[in-house]
């Protein structure tokens, strides 16, 4: 079979950082292909050049053994090549059918919108997407999102698509029903790069393997032969221990409580305390109102009845949250997360600028020394703590995050999926800096969709349909919380 897509010898460079340095990668027809590496290892660097986004400083990018088009000539890439990224490219604001058109060379003259939809229509239909041309693209989910994406590539004529990240916003049945699709076009033909954190995923999924380190290849596998722990050793660059949950008894003082909190349409009658030197982990599938509720708790929504208070105090918005001394990590770290262009020392230690410096002064210095400390205990790969969040990699964007919700010294801690886009390394850092947080004292909850993380927690109340259903417990087995998570068991 020949090879549908390669890239050689590629390097590009931001300012001081070497994004990729010689790297290549060649992916046969057909297969789908991970792409996998560290946070920060130029996975989205190859994605943009892959995709004629950005131009490579040096090398070349082959489609069937042919030299890719003009980076100018938008309509070519896109007949080739098509990626789903980890931000949704959609456009809010527009319909289902603009979105499939937009950007479309036509023949001229003014746009026929009965024609339009009616061609909308058609292309969900060919690719068997069960979405309402008309809606507004804004009132879709995340995976309804995903499938208009896929559907627009393909009907740009393009057998190459590049899937980023695209399960880490998924539930579990999401991601079967977005695996059982790429199965689907794989059968007809289509080639796929597909980027995950999740090796289980690529496991599942794909039949072959390029893993990316440090801007370099490392090395390319048939995925039946590169065991997991080598894949991981690959990565890494050593060997990895797996992660060692930590036990500890939790104090009698409590952080967080709330009483009959009800959000009409997300959730209701939700009861819950936390204590310090407790992590209470929220788990359910998409629709169970679980991040609805953490969002309650730290005040970016208000409930329709009752109360929620940090420390004994009542709250009533995020300010007067983190004035009782709580510390959070939002779902959408885009939005709320942080201030992509200041630098990583100015986001990561905003909450503590009234600590740092005498008078409301935050020295420089200072601001930098603790955000040099947060760089080494989360593992942040930057250039340096001047370095603007923007341009760091999703993965370390996200460690900035957290290391902002800690720097305070919160009392009460409310993190929303932590590890989302963070490397198995990366993540057993995250997750012991949470650890290290509740032994100092703290009370946490910890909102994941991902089994792993949850396993920190000393007990997880489970969500369905929006009511509390289950309290469990540590010792859980995978199958008795996935059970009781999809309302099979109580
Ligand atoms: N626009 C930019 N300006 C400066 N540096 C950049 C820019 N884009 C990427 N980088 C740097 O290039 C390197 C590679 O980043 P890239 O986003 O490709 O990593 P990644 O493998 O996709 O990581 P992740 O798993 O976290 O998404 C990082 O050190 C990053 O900080």
């Amino acid at each position: 079979m020949k090879n549908h897509v390669e890239a050689r010898n590629i390097v590009k460079r931001f300012g001081p950082t070497v994004a990729l340095n010689g790297a290549g990668i060649s992916i046969k027809e057909g297969d789908t292909h991970a792409l996998v590496g560290r946070n920060g290892a130029g996975k989205s660097t190859l994605v943009s050049i892959l995709t004629g986004l950005q131009r490579p400083d040096e090398g070349e990018v082959l489609f069937s053994g042919e030299a890719a088009p003009p980076l100018a000539d938008r309509d070519a890439w896109r007949r080739r090549v098509a990626c789903v990224y980890q931000k949704s490219t959609i456009i809010p604001e527009l319909s289902v059918a603009e979105n499939l058109f937009l950007n479309r060379q036509t023949a001229g003259g003014p746009i026929k919108w009965k024609a339009l939809r009616a061609r909308a229509r058609e292309v969900l239909e060919t690719y068997q997407v069960d979405i309402d041309a008309d809606v507004l693209a804004g009132d879709l989910g995340v995976e309804q999102r995903q499938l208009v994406e896929i559907a627009r590539a393909l009907s740009f004529g393009a057998t190459f698509i590049i899937l980023d990240e695209p399960t880490a916003q998924l539930d579990g049945p999401a991601i079967e029903r977005l695996f059982e699709r790429m199965r689907a076009l794989r059968e007809q033909g289509v080639t796929m790069m597909f980027i995950s954190h999740h090796l289980d995923e690529v496991y599942e999924i794909c039949q072959s393997v390029s893993v990316f380190r440090d801007a370099r290849h490392i090395r390319t596998a048939e995925i039946d032969d590169l065991p997991h722990d080598e894949l991981v050793s690959a990565m890494t660059g050593e060997a990895t221990a797996t992660y060692t949950y930590r036990s500890r008894t939790a104090g009698t003082g409590v952080v967080l409580a709330a009483k009959g909190l009800s959000l009409t349409g997300r959730y209701e009658a939700v009861d819950l305390t936390v204590r310090s030197g407790e992590i209470v982990g929220l788990a359910g599938s998409g629709s169970s109102g679980k991040v609805g509720l953490a969002e309650t708790l730290v005040g970016l929504r208000r409930p329709d009845k009752g109360v929620v208070s940090v420390n004994g105090t009542p709250i009533k918005d995020v300010p007067s949250a983190l004035k009782a001394g709580l510390g959070f990590v939002p779902q959408d770290r885009h939005h709320e997360g942080f201030v992509p262009l200041l630098s990583i020392a100015e986001n990561a230690t905003i909450p503590i600028a009234h600590k740092l410096g005498r008078f409301g002064f935050v020295s420089p210095a200072s601001r930098r020394a603790r955000a040099v400390e947060m760089i080494k205990d989360l593992d942040i790969k930057t250039e340096g703590p001047d370095q603007p969040v923007g341009d760091l990699s999703g993965g370390n964007a996200q460690k900035v995050v957290l290391a902002r919700a800690l720097a305070d010294d919160p009392k009460a801690l409310v993190v929303i999926n932590p590890t989302a886009g963070v490397d198995v390394k990366a993540k057993q850092s995250l997750l012991g800096a949470v650890e290290d947080a509740v032994e100092r004292g703290a009370g946490a909850v910890l909102v994941s969709d991902e089994l792993d993380d949850l396993r920190v927690c000393d007990r997880v109340l489970v969500m369905f349909h929006g009511r509390v259903v289950k309290d469990v417990p540590r010792g859980w087995s995978d199958h008795e919380l996935v059970a009781v998570m999809e309302g099979i068991e109580q």
